[in-house]
Formats: C-alpha cells, sequence, structure tokens
C-alpha cells in the first residue's frame, strides 16, 4: 500500500460535499489502493451537521479512509495537503444574481489562497468549485505566491459533461461515445461549449459530430443555450443548485489530473492562461488540455473561426471584469 494522501474538502457539510465525499472515500478520485486522510473543513455552525457526515463515512466502513479530520480551522485544514477540492461556498438560489455570489464569496477564496501559501505542500493540486470558480480560483491563486500557477484550476467539466450528454442524447448513442466537446471560458452562462472539434462513434463509424448530428441551427443556437443555462435550469427546478452531477464532474476534474487522459482524448478544465487562443494570459480560462504525468498542456492548433473567435471573446471579457470586480472586493 502506498503513503496516504491528505485531501482536504471544503463545504464538507454541504450539498455537493455529500455525494462527493462517498467517491472520493471509496477511490474512485485517487485510485483504489490509495489510502486517504480525509479533511473536512467547514465553518463552526456547520460542525454539528458535519459530525453527521463524518458518522455516516465512518459507517460507509471504506478500506481506504485512513482517518478524518473535521475541521472549523483553516490552519488545520490546510496543513501538508496533496490535493484540495474547494467547494465551501455559498450557491446561487433562484432569483440571485452572479455579481451577489461574487461580493460573498470572493473573500473565502482570498483567504484561503493565504492558507495554502502557508500550510499546504508546494506540490498541492487545487481545484475550485465555489461560484463564480473561474475567478475564485484566480483569487485563490493570486493569494498563494509561493505555489505555482499551474497547481490552480477550476471546475468547467460539470459543462463539458452536460455538453456531451446533450449531444448523446441528439444522437441516441451512450454517453462515451461522444469525445472532446470543449468548453471554452467561464463557468458561466457566457461559456462557449463548442463542438466542432468532437466527434462520435456510431455503429462502429467515428465522425464528427457535426455531420452526425446533420443540424448546424440546433448546434449553434438550442444546443449551446441548454448547456450555458443549465445550471440555472437545473436550480428553477430543484431551487437547489445541482449537487450530484457537480459532484461527479469535480471526480472526473481530479481523476484526469492525477491520472491523466486517455491518448487522443482532451478534457476541459479552467486553468491559468499562457495566452494560447488570444486569451489574455493568467486569466483562469477553461480549455482543452491533455494531462500526462501529473501535468496538463493545452491542446494546440485548433482551427478557430470567426464565430467562435467571437464567443471565446464574450467569455474572456465577462472573465477581465469579474476580475476587476474580485480584486476590488479583495481590498474592502
Ligand atoms: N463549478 C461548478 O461546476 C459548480 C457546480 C455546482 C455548484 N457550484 C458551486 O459550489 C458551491 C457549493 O455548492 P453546494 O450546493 O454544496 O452549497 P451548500 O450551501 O449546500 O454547501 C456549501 C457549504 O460550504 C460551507 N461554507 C461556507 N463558507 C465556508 C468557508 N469559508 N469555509 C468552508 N466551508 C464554507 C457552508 O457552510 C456549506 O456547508 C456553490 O458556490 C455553488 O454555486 C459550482
Ligand atoms: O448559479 C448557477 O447559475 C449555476 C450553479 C452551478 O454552478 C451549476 O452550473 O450547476
Amino acid at each position: 500500500m502506498p503513503e496516504p494522501i491528505k485531501v482536504l474538502v471544503t463545504g464538507a457539510a454541504g450539498q455537493i460535499a455529500y455525494s462527493l465525499l462517498y467517491s472520493v472515500a471509496k477511490g474512485d478520485v485517487f485510485g483504489k489502493d490509495q489510502p486517504i486522510i480525509l479533511v473536512l473543513l467547514d465553518i463552526t455552525p456547520m460542525m454539528e451537521v458535519l459530525k453527521g457526515v463524518v458518522m455516516e463515512l465512518q459507517d460507509c466502513a471504506l478500506p481506504l479512509v485512513q482517518e478524518m479530520i473535521p475541521t472549523d480551522k483553516i490552519e488545520e485544514a490546510f496543513k501538508d495537503i496533496d490535493a484540495a477540492l474547494l467547494v465551501g461556498a455559498m450557491p446561487r438560489r433562484d432569483g440571485m444574481e452572479r455579481k451577489d455570489l461574487l461580493a460573498a464569496n470572493v473573500k473565502i477564496f482570498q483567504e484561503q489562497g493565504k492558507a495554502l501559501d502557508h500550510y499546504a505542500k508546494k506540490t498541492v493540486k487545487v481545484v475550485v468549485v465555489g461560484n463564480p470558480a473561474n475567478t475564485n480560483a484566480f483569487i485563490c491563486s493570486k493569494f498563494a505566491p509561493s505555489i505555482p500557477k499551474e497547481n490552480f484550476s477550476a471546475l468547467t467539466r460539470l459543462d463539458q459533461n452536460r455538453a456531451q450528454a446533450q449531444i448523446a442524447g441528439r444522437l441516441n448513442v451512450p454517453n462515451n461515445a461522444v469525445k472532446n466537446c470543449i468548453i471554452w471560458g467561464n463557468h458561466s452562462s457566457t461559456q462557449f461549449p463548442d463542438v466542432s472539434h468532437a466527434t462520435v462513434t456510431k455503429n462502429g463509424v467515428v465522425q464528427p459530430v457535426a455531420e452526425a448530428v446533420k443540424d448546424d441551427h440546433w448546434l449553434n443556437n438550442e444546443f449551446i443555450k441548454t448547456v450555458q443555462n443549465r445550471g440555472a435550469a437545473v436550480i428553477k427546478a430543484r431551487k437547489l443548485s445541482s449537487a450530484m452531477s457537480a459532484a461527479k464532474a469535480i471526480c472526473d476534474h481530479m481523476r484526469d489530473w492525477w491520472f491523466g487522459t486517455h491518448e487522443g482524448e482532451w478534457v476541459s478544465m479552467a486553468v491559468p492562461s499562457d495566452g494560447s487562443y488570444e486569451i489574455e494570459q493568467d486569466l483562469m480560462y477553461s480549455f482543452p488540455v491533455n494531462i500526462k504525468n501529473g501535468k496538463y498542456t493545452i491542446v494546440q492548433g485548433l482551427k478557430i473561426d470567426d464565430n467562435a473567435r467571437e464567443k471565446m471573446n464574450v467569455t474572456m471579457k465577462e472573465l477581465k471584469e469579474e476580475r476587476e470586480m474580485a480584486l476590488a472586493a479583495c481590498q474592502e
């Protein structure tokens, strides 16, 4: 058995964590033979609820969980961690604007950035889930200057999974027959779900999604809008933010970062831009990436037409605006 790794989940008493913790604890993310020390951070008023979550995890009697550390102390939570799944933040409720969320949540990530800087291993891999996820990840990295900025990411895998499922549903094929859907930009309604490089395997034949769908109007309109607004649609229906699907996407994101992507396949992650595709450097922008040996590389050389360029710029502009608002909020 390898040495245990220390995995932090914040917002551990919340909705997403309730699905996420079970998957992490049973080895879906870091491997079926990787012992784990699970660190569970939430705020003081949630400690009683967290106690119940810990009892349930205990009662799962899972072999990989070597220790659980439930805490409301940030310095204890971030100490020597190998991976950070930063979920804890306020979710948007029906009728609430994203900007309300930004003001409320960005300070959490300023504080957690500082904690990462002081207490975490310098090799820690961080995925930010709490919204606005890209901008929170940007802030977190900014306040953790001793940790390489490549170690920070935000979750857009849920959007990728949504796009993949919409295409698979339309073509009546299994979800895993659809590959290489891309999410560009922000985890918000300005994101650009792009299937112009995606393929589908149907009746044993691999073909471009656009050829299989044979309906460019649907692909350029309804499909994009459905994916962009899926989170809001779930909130409207459930009166709560997506949780099961978010937890699944967090597992996909971190597992692929840990173990790598399959040959010829890419996944979408919001990562600091290196200037690829003319996206402003350091903006936490979602790109298609390949992953090998724990390191991602942005997929290069994809053809971007005028229509795509325009959509990629819209979501970049929103990210720049969010960044300015977040930096101002950090100074208050
Ligand atoms: N990026 C994505 O794809 C995606 C998808 C779904 C939800 N989200 C976001 O994830 C976040 C969590 O959603 P949820 O449904 O689990 O919400 P929730 O309200 O059920 O749980 C959030 C938990 O975070 C805790 N928390 C608040 N401040 C904290 C802090 N400073 N430190 C540690 N914990 C803290 C709360 O006490 C609560 O237990 C929201 O911001 C939501 O919008 C993102
Ligand atoms: O607040 C939102 O609009 C989205 C919530 C969440 O990020 C999701 O995508 O399901």
